[in-house]
């Protein structure tokens, strides 16, 4: 748990008799002081190491935690553990499965401000979206408990009397890989399929965010999941490559950028292990000239400054056609100068620090390129220096809007990951169809028009994922998310996550006699 120092006894205390105020942290004062690997139901000291990570508060640029990188004897106790935990929880009913994930849950809710207010301080989004990351988590959970319970196969008839079934049984052990964007989220969107269809999991947080998932693995404990179930190893690359190539590891579900990707399947490949992967993107969002303006500015600010634009399905090429490209601009780049920059824990705060030093330079060189291929920088894209002096060492950066782009810039054709939109006129529904899908990446796409039939005409033609019509980065757990082309493949979300956590038994029943040939 993320501690200030002086509350770090509080927190030693049974949490029913912890005060409410512990949520009230505040910027500037937190340390980790427990162990941030979990295994076998409690936090653990890694047996071994392969290295030692520090992960920062971005909105101070202050060190909060110095964590053991776990090495090959480490990955393996985790593994064992959840092959013990997967024995026990794989034999219960989905209906016991389904109590188990509710609590969690239940206490997720309970613990909302707590969970949102350590992942602020070690991410730097704002504590009001914060607060929305926790809300799709224990959502998530729930969502799965249910279909837990009604997971089923199938009954079929075959010639006299014989007939056959299906199963959809567990996989076994699954790995969970995460970014850094969405730690906590992250980890229930994949734990809580996973779980459900009653694998274990070993879960490993980007080692810049390493401290919120310890909170989902302590509340899967004391929702009643057998110890072992969810574990969690810290570390980077080299952690992250033992357990894909650990041969008890019988999928990977994987959230990150391409190249990792790759290297992800080509690892998963050797073992056959079928992997999910939730990739990048470089997202269009096709304006039409019949819009609601009002509703246009407030979605196309939705698709690019969330979590300070580091979010993997952001509309950041922004498609607006002629008639109405002054007037949308003039009303976008108002409303992104008015956006509070600060302090992430302050309530009124809406954009908060970049990840870390090297991202926001890497960000702020976007910008500049763009300057030196043509773009114009209408707003944004330099360094922000809040008053209050405790945050003079964080990470910001002002949001930043983009005009006279082209399709050929850097700007509009690589991830920035950061708060950069760029502008692009057009005329035309098929001309804009096709610069549109002119991307290797094919993550999510979005609409604004208020003709129903182009709406839905033009969506069944975009390359991508997740498409939004009239709306833009909203995240309803019901919804399958995941990527064409690039942008990976397998599904989080939905009924459709269920098809891969699970695999298929059939099951060929014979009621007559065995016709042989020999
Ligand atoms: N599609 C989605 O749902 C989604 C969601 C969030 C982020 N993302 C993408 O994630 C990227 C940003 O996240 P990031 O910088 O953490 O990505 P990253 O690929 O650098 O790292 C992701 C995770 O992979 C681990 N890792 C790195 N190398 C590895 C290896 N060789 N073997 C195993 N594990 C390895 C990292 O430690 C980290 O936990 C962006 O491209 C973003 O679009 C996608
Ligand atoms: C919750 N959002 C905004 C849909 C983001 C999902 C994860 C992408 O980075």
């Amino acid at each position: 748990m993320l501690l200030g120092a002086g509350l770090a006894a509080l927190a030693r205390l049974p949490r029913s008799l912890r005060p409410a105020s512990l949520a009230a942290m505040s910027t500037g004062t937190f340390v980790v002081s427990q162990p941030l690997n979990y295994r076998g139901g409690a936090r653990v000291d890694p047996a071994d190491s392969s290295g030692t990570e520090k992960a920062f508060e971005p909105a101070t640029g202050r060190v909060i935690a110095t964590f053991t990188c776990s090495g090959e004897k480490e990955v393996n106790l985790a593994v064992q553990d959840a092959k013990a935990a997967f024995k026990i929880w794989s034999q219960k009913s989905g209906m016991e499965r389904c109590r188990i994930l509710l609590e969690a849950a239940r206490i997720i809710r309970e613990r909302k401000d707590e969970i949102a207010t350590m992942e602020t301080i070690n991410n730097g989004k704002s504590i009001f979206e914060a607060r929305w990351d926790i809300d799709t988590s224990w959502q998530c959970l729930e969502y799965f408990a249910g279909l837990a319970g009604s997971m089923a196969g199938e009954y079929i008839q075959l010639p006299g009397g014989s007939f056959g079934y299906t199963r959809r049984e567990p996989l076994g052990v699954c790995v969970g890989i995460g970014a850094w964007n969405y730690p906590f989220q992250i980890a229930c969107w994949k734990s809580a399929p996973a779980l459900a269809c009653g694998n274990a999991m070993v879960f490993k947080p980007s080692p810049f965010t390493p401290a919120s998932v310890l909170l989902l693995a302590e509340i899967y404990t004391e929702a009643g999941v057998p110890p072992g179930l969810f574990n969690v190893v810290q570390g980077g690359a080299a952690t992250g490559q033992l357990l894909c190539q650990h041969p008890d590891v019988a999928k990977v579900s994987f959230t990150g950028s391409v190249p990792t990707g790759m290297k992800i399947m080509e690892m998963a490949a050797k073992g056959i292990k079928p992997v999910t992967l939730e990739l990048g993107g470089k997202s269009p969002l096709i304006i039409f000239s019949d819009c609601d303006l009002e509703n246009v500015v407030k979605g196309a600010m939705m698709a690019n400054f969330l979590t300070q634009g580091e979010v993997c399905c952001n509309g950041t090429r922004v498609f607006v056609q002629r008639e109405i490209l002054d007037e949308f601009t003039r009303e976008v780049v108002k409303r992104t100068q008015k956006i509070k920059i600060g302090d992430p824990l302050l309530e009124d705060t809406r954009m908060g620090p970049l990840i870390n030093r090297p991202h926001l330079e890497r960000v702020l060189g976007f910008v500049k390129l763009a300057k030196e291929q043509g773009a114009k920088v209408l707003c944004g894209g330099d360094v922000h220096v809040p008053e209050d002096p405790k945050l003079k060492d964080g990470y910001y950066m002002r949001p930043c809007v983009l005009t006279n782009c082209r399709d050929d810039m850097t700007c509009v054709k690589e991830e920035i990951f950061g708060p950069v939109m760029s502008i692009l006129p057009f005329d035309t529904e098929a001309e804009v169809l096709e610069r549109a899908n002119d991307t290797s990446f094919g993550l999510a796409a979005g609409v604004f028009t208020r003709d129903i039939q182009r709406a839905h005409r033009v969506v069944a033609k975009l390359q991508a994922g997740v498409c939004f019509i009239n709306n833009y980065n909203v995240s309803p757990v019901e919804l399958p998310f995941g990527g064409y082309k690039k942008s990976g493949f397998g599904r989080e979300n939905g009924r459709v996550a269920i098809e891969y956590y699970s695999q298929l038994k059939t099951v060929c029943v014979e009621m007559g006699e065995v016709e042989s040939v020999f």
